[in-house]
């Protein structure tokens, strides 16, 4: 079963928001990518706006409404306060909740289950009385007690972080050992009923891996690596060879 691509417009965003000008249009690089058979389109609203602005988000709601309504919208973000409003008011299929620091450059690593567990129930809570379904940022490290206690929290899935695996486009022998403990950590998730979301540097050439090895994945959230090939292919090119890569027979 081919893993779903999510593209995440935070890239495009930051490029738009270079000038005070209106494009590149986040709405509009959405609508090429949900053209060319993207299943849905993901965003990171941080704190101090630095890429995906606030008011981006009803934009991309009405988006998905009305043109593409057989698609999803995920929301990805620490659960703030401030953020959980943003969640209920836009109400996206499915919110990402990943543990970053305001000041972190990108996100870098999961939760820690042993400790942030009782926050993480009563935010996943609201979530889903919300109707959002819920996936929380996880190191795909192996550590199938921290699945369990994952699973403990009541979220739907967990994104594994595929940052360390991403990092190892030169060195294949560390890529390979990232790879399997992604694996394992898939596994133990299949094990609990977890589904399995990934994310974090990937790219065309270490996604068919990824999708070999985990063959239960049901989506992936890319938008480094796939705005770069943007550049160069254009979008609607970039997101059927990403779909490709995930799996897909186009
Ligand atoms: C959670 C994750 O790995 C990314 O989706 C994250 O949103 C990247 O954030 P930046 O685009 O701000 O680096
Ligand atoms: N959750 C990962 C995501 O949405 C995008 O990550 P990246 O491809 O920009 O590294």
């Amino acid at each position: 079963m081919p893993a779903k691509l999510s593209v995440n417009l935070n890239a495009v965003a930051m490029l738009r928001n270079r000038r005070d000008l209106p494009w590149p249009s986040v709405a509009h690089l959405g609508r090429i990518a949900l053209q060319a058979g993207a299943y849905g389109l993901t965003v990171h609203p941080r704190p101090d706006k630095r890429h995906i602005r606030f008011t981006d988000l009803p934009v991309l709601r009405a988006l998905i409404d009305d043109e593409f309504p057989q698609t999803e919208f995920n929301m990805e973000g620490y659960p703030s306060e401030d953020f959980l409003q943003l969640c209920e008011k836009t109400q996206p299929e499915q919110v990402t909740l990943v543990p970053d620091d305001p000041s972190q450059a990108t996100s870098d690593h999961g939760f820690n289950f042993r400790t942030q567990s009782e926050m993480l129930k009563s935010v996943i809570a609201r979530l889903k009385a919300g109707g959002m379904r819920v996936s929380v940022f996880a190191d795909g490290d192996g550590d199938a007690e921290a699945v369990k206690l994952a699973k403990a929290t009541g979220t739907d899935r967990i994104e594994l972080y595929t940052g360390p695996y991403g990092g190892c486009f030169d060195n294949a022998g560390e890529g390979e050992r990232q790879l399997e403990l992604l694996g394992r950590t898939a596994d133990a998730a299949l094990a609990e009923g977890l589904g399995v979301n990934a994310g974090h540097d990937l790219t065309v050439e270490n996604l068919p891996a990824l999708v070999g090895r985990i063959p239960h994945l049901a989506e992936v959230s890319i938008g480094h690596g796939l705005t770069a090939d943007a550049l160069e292919y254009g979008m609607a090119e970039t997101v059927r060879r990403f779909r490709r890569a995930c799996g897909e027979h186009i």
